[in-house]
């Protein structure tokens, strides 16, 4: 299966660094397809407007939904398909998770619609929802400019998980967050050299005594985890 990526956005060259690293050779291995798309090559005034300013009053501008219609128009198509997948990156959207990366891994397309301003005219959404399958998301409480960067987060979270992606899928059960484990986070890591700058890698790693190794392991997660997210060990 290939999955398709679109990719709405006033800055498409956000995503031009799908075209490197491992995402870079999921697209040469045929797993994923990136289209990334400007916007306001859906606008037809001379200034390429895409903005206004909020009915009701309000600071900023919001993003007309027009351009945005005329867009899906274009890149999706005017049939309602549930099968498509329309993603929004929004401060208040749901939170998003390593389950949610999970479920979006098996779909066959998506469309991640970024944001700028204060945001995109609520029409917009409420449209794309009589079409598609629509995801409100958030990646957290904390305020960015626009969706890109999100839709960036989401994209590597989910093409990772596609089969095939990654060299060694045995690595990806072993994640925390993964589905069937414990919540936990993970225990710190350590390679060569053995002794650096006075530190030293501790005992057990070096033992070769897995049954010492996983108890080590089991330990410092549950340390770390209690300290830094107990809100995982509810
Ligand atoms: N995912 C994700 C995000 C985003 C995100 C995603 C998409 C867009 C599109 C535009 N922006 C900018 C922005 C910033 C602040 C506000 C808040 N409101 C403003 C108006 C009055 C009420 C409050 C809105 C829009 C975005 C931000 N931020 N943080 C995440 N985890």
């Amino acid at each position: 299966m290939t999955m398709r990526l679109d990719y709405l956005s006033i800055f498409p060259g956000y995503f031009d660094v799908l075209d490197i690293s491992l995402l870079g050779k999921a697209v040469d291995n045929g797993l994923v397809e990136v289209h990334a798309h400007d916007l306001r090559d859906w606008t037809h005034d001379r200034h390429r407007t895409v903005d206004d300013t909020p009915c009701g009053g309000g600071a900023g501008m919001v993003m007309k939904p027009d351009p945005w219609g005329e867009a899906f128009d274009g890149i999706i198509g005017i049939e309602p398909d549930p099968s498509v997948h329309v993603i929004f990156p929004t401060p208040s959207g749901i939170p998003f998770t390593q389950s949610a990366a999970q479920e979006l891994s098996t779909v066959e397309r998506v469309v991640f619609c970024c944001g700028r301003y204060e945001g995109i005219d609520h029409r917009v959404i409420d449209y794309a929802r009589t079409m598609w399958t629509v995801h409100e998301l958030s990646l957290g409480d904390y305020v960015l400019n626009g969706g890109e960067v999100a839709a960036l987060a989401i994209t590597e979270a989910v093409v990772r998980l596609i089969p095939g992606f990654m060299g060694n899928p045995e690595s990806l059960a072993e994640e925390s967050f993964s589905p069937g484990q414990e919540r936990l986070l993970e225990y710190p890591l350590f390679t060569r050299p053995v002794s650096w700058r006075g530190m030293d890698v501790p005992e057990v790693l070096m033992s070769g005594h897995h049954g010492r190794i996983a108890e080590w392991r089991r330990e410092e997660s549950l340390l770390l985890t209690r300290d830094r997210r107990p809100d995982l060990t509810d």
